[in-house]
């Protein structure tokens, strides 16, 4: 069936800004926490994608499919394909300004995709409604026509210092030296 479905927007977007002080069109957007998940090259475990800003509200990744990500025989488990578009789609938000955290992800998945070829992703800041961003990313294995998944995201605007306030103390420290 592929990539079939469009998320709905609302109609009261609100112009956006790209961000001053954000990373220039080819340049890499900056890890926001060295011991994530998504991005950090500390993290013991981890996607360590590595996402470029592009023009405007866009961002591309990539990822290589390592053996540790398996799900079914020889392709891609789907729960970190899905961690990956929140990754990225994250960092596109990163574009307009604003701190987020996801609310609500949706993803197509429409090929396999093998252990040992490398991900390609793009992704795009739609708009921005209140505190909601909302993004769309796919994700390609050779060129750009045809993707093999899709996702859309619905992230929120949060303030940083509250948000993660009473969590703080559980965090894991980065190694040392
Ligand atoms: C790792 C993090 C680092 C952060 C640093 C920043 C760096 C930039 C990102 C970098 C890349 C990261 C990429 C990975 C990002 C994650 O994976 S984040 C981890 C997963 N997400 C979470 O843990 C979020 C958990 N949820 C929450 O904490 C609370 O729901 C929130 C987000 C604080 C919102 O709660 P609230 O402040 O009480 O606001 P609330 O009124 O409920 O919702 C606000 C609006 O969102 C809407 N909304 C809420 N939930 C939904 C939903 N499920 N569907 C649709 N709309 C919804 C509401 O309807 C409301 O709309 P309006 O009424 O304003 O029109």
């Amino acid at each position: 069936m592929g990539v079939k479905h469009e998320l709905e927007l609302p109609a009261n977007l609100e112009p956006m800004t790209r961000h001053p002080k954000v990373p220039g069109p080819g340049e890499p957007m900056r890890v926001h926490h060295s011991m994530c998940f998504g991005c950090g090259l500390d993290a013991p475990v981890g996607l360590r994608l590595n996402v470029t800003a592009g023009e405007d509200f866009c961002v591309t990744a990539t990822m290589p499919v390592v053996d540790w990500m398996q799900g079914g025989p020889g392709v891609i488990h789907g729960g970190i394909l899905s961690a990956a578009f929140d990754e990225v789609m994250g960092n596109a938000s990163i574009l307009i300004g604003v701190p987020v955290v996801t609310v609500n992800l949706e993803i197509d998945y429409a090929k396999p995709i093998p252990l040992g070829s490398t991900l390609r992703f793009t992704a795009e800041v739609l708009g921005k409604s209140g505190r909601k961003v909302y993004v769309r990313s796919q994700a390609y294995l050779d060129g750009f026509e045809a993707p093999v998944a899709a996702a859309y995201g619905i992230f929120v605007e949060i303030n940083l210092r509250k948000h993660f306030e009473g969590y703080k103390e559980g965090a894991v420290k980065a190694p040392q030296g």
